[in-house]
């Protein structure tokens, strides 16, 4: 299959199958090309044949995939991206092909799929909506209208009814519920309706009298353009909105001219304090932290006690809000240093009948306490969880195939899928977009099924300009269908409508992080799934979700991967379609084979993207470090097996440099006397790592004072 360095041709290995049916009509010179690499491509079929599969097969096959792909091969000669001349990155030891080698063994030594365990949970549930209206709260006027005839909301969710009233009686408040249930305007009314109220009419040039705080950047321009909408007939108190990634000095200008409701994220705001000589917080009447234990989780409490220290030196007196829909004990514990006797508001109904007077949300006017996960995170009645276990080999063409299931063979199909780290995102980003989408290595319009949709990939992490961010924050938000690869800076509080599907490529590092993620969908009453992805040694995460009052179903592997049937573009050799013969699993297995192989193709076609994909397992390797001590037993990165990790990446071997680096750290650790002292000094960079995720984006530069 693979040549000698030095006889290798110009098109590293012809997946012909693969590319036919993905390439766009070519002009002349193009087919004088193919045709040449054609004849290449069919010279290099005359390898040796492979050799016949071991009987240890993961779902014993009659042939080896590598032996189906092969025979794919000859004479069917097209290629749908332009690889460069296989660099010496692609042909360096590890990773280059041998004659004979296997193209693909995805289906072979792969770990047992363990039965799942089926822990049977009663599942903590809230009632989102009440009967009342609006108009029962004692609100201005004009603000009632605002709710009704621009946000188009005519009656209260439970948590704006119990919130709402303890907020303007000037209670400090702890308020939980679950996500997509209000929790926004449940603080954004108070805050509105109070400051429009005040008898000395608000100045801008006055300065904070809100300050509100949220982790990430979308979730401030999110909950900026909440307050915007509710503040349209109170022209006189202006909103702002401080972000990292934005221009400072012309927060500064804002500052300077008055902001009267200010919304930012810690750590740009911290900038400010420490830089920005016109900020002042004499008049702060109302702290909100939303994503409360969001914001203590990752490190941004040194952040806050700088904001408290600076908002306390001006002013004692004021409301207190914490909001979340997971409460921890770090919530509880950043309660006692900024709230005054609050109220816990609790928005649950444990006893599953919603129709029950029991079943109403209840206030509970008491201290909060560490209500840790003991009780459970409420989760939407509306949203289906299930969860697929896969060997690592085979999570690549499964996500693949679960993206062209949802967006290309259903309609208005908007799915979000959350990995660990920027650079996962980015490398599945551009592989996907440079393997399964027309025009660029694709599906030709002409070979489109009939029923299928234009696929519409986006990306957001923290590594982008903030431009961009916006941008497809925007986008996304906006689209009706697509799909979008995210890091964790999606997961709180961001309210994307009609998402249809949450994919969980990479397990979250704990249930609150689970809820949050998932709670991207089936908000306010709506429905919605997810789709949790795990190892056949991370099985025992169900359990630990379980302990949670998390409750998943399986689903198959083979049923997700038997979409690719439907698509002729993964044809094997034997062209069966589902028009010809029934899809039996053989079928299954070849065409993921061909899906695999095209990602293989790609990412082997230069050195760049070769040396692309390493990075991407190096990253997931670095992230999978960082599960926390309770969850070590089942993700521990000494369970990986590397080089099935490697494929996952379209890599065909474990990049050997990659172990090797590894085991050194590790040798070389283990004579350390400092060892105890490194390990601090790594988990902090790992703390930094992690924060720089939610960073303010002015790490950079002085800190002049203006
Ligand atoms: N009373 C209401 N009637 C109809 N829709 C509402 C009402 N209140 C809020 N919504 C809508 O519900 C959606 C979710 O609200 P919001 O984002 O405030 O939820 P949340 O509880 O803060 O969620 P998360 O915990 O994920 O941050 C938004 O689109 C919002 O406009």
């Amino acid at each position: 299959m693979a040549a000698v360095s030095g006889v290798l041709p110009q098109v590293p290995e012809p997946r012909a199958a693969v590319f036919r049916t993905f390439s766009k009509p070519r002009p002349a010179h193009a087919r004088r090309q193919a045709a040449a690499t054609k004849r290449k491509c069919q010279a290099s079929s005359e390898a040796p044949p492979a050799k016949r599969r071991s009987k240890a097969s993961f779902l014993p096959a009659k042939k080896t995939a590598a032996k189906e792909t092969r025979r794919t091969l000859k004479g069917k000669a097209q290629r749908t991206f332009s690889p460069k001349k296989p660099s010496a990155g692609a042909r360096d030891g590890d990773q280059e092909r041998k004659p004979g080698a296997k193209t693909s063994s995805l289906f072979k030594n792969n770990p047992e799929i363990p039965e799942l365990p089926r822990p049977v949970v009663k599942q903590v549930q809230e009632k989102v909506f009440t009967s009342d209206a609006f108009q029962a709260l004692d609100l201005h006027p004009h603000l009632i209208s605002t709710i009704n005839t621009v946000l188009k909301m005519s009656s209260m969710t439970s948590v704006q009814k119990q919130s709402i009233p303890v907020l303007l009686e000037g209670r400090d408040a702890l308020v939980r519920s679950q996500t997509g249930s209000g929790k926004t305007l449940a603080y954004c009314i108070p805050v509105v309706q109070s400051l429009q109220a005040m008898q000395s009419k608000i100045q801008r040039g006055d300065g904070p009298y809100a300050l509100i705080l949220v982790p990430t950047r979308e979730l401030a321009l999110q909950s900026f353009d909440t307050v915007q909408k509710l503040l349209k007939p109170f022209t006189w108190i202006v909103p702002g909105v401080l972000m990292g990634g934005e221009k400072r000095k012309s927060e500064k200008a804002r500052l300077r001219k008055g902001i009267n409701i200010l919304i930012s994220t810690p750590g740009r705001l911290v900038d400010h304090i420490k830089s920005t000589k016109n900020i002042h917080f004499r008049q702060i009447r109302w702290l909100i932290l939303d994503e409360a234990d969001r914001i203590l989780d990752l490190g941004f409490e040194k952040d806050l006690t700088v904001i408290l220290n600076a908002v306390n030196a001006e002013c004692q007196e004021r409301q207190n809000v914490l909001l979340s829909a997971t409460l921890t004990e770090g919530v509880a514990r950043l309660a006692d240093i900024s709230l005054h006797d609050p109220v816990s508001i609790s928005v649950l109904d444990e006893s599953h009948d919603v129709s029950s007077p029991e079943s109403e949300a209840f206030l509970e006017a008491s201290p909060p306490q560490a209500t840790d996960e003991l009780d459970g995170f409420a989760i939407p009645a509306g949203l289906e969880q299930h969860v697929v276990v896969v060997p690592s080999k085979l999570r690549l063409v499964c996500l693949a195939a679960f993206i062209l299931q949802k967006c290309k063979f259903e309609r208005d199909q908007k799915v979000i899928v959350f990995f660990s780290s920027c650079e996962l995102v980015e490398f599945h980003y551009t592989l996907f977009l440079q393997t399964l989408l027309s025009g660029s290595g694709a599906l030709a319009p002409e070979h489109l099924p009939s029923t299928s949709t234009p696929l519409k990939f986006l990306r957001l992490h923290s590594a982008l300009e903030q431009e961009e961010r916006t941008a497809v924050f925007q986008d996304f938000t906006h689209s009706k269908t697509g799909i979008l690869f995210c890091t964790d800076i999606a997961a709180r509080g961001l309210d994307l409508p009609q998402v249809t599907w949450i994919v969980q490529y990479n397990a979250p590092s704990s249930p609150a992080e689970y809820i949050h993620r998932i709670g991207r969908t089936a908000r306010i009453g709506c429905h919605g799934s997810s789709l949790l992805v795990l190892a056949p040694s991370e099985a025992e995460y169900v359990n630990s979700l379980a302990s949670h009052k998390i409750n998943v179903s399986e689903v198959k592997m083979e049923d997700i991967l038997s979409v690719l049937t439907k698509d002729d573009c993964f044809k094997g050799r034997r062209g069966g379609s589902q028009k010809s013969r029934a899809a039996g699993p053989q079928e299954i297995r070849e065409r993921a084979t061909v899906l695999q192989t095209l990602f293989e193709d790609y990412v082997h076609s230069s050195e760049e993207t070769v040396s692309g994909a390493k990075k991407a397992l190096q990253s997931f390797i670095r992230a999978y470090a960082t599960y926390p001590r309770e969850l070590k037993h089942i993700f521990h990165i000494r369970l990986l097996h590397l080089g099935h990790m490697a494929k996952s990446f379209g890599l065909r071997d474990a990049p050997k440099n990659l172990c090797a680096s590894a085991m050194k750290k590790k040798k070389a650790n283990l004579k350390r006397p400092d060892l105890q002292r490194k390990k601090t000094q790594s988990k902090q960079r790992l703390a930094e790592i992690l924060r720089s995720e939610y960073a303010s984006g002015m790490e950079t530069g002085g800190t002049k004072i203006t």
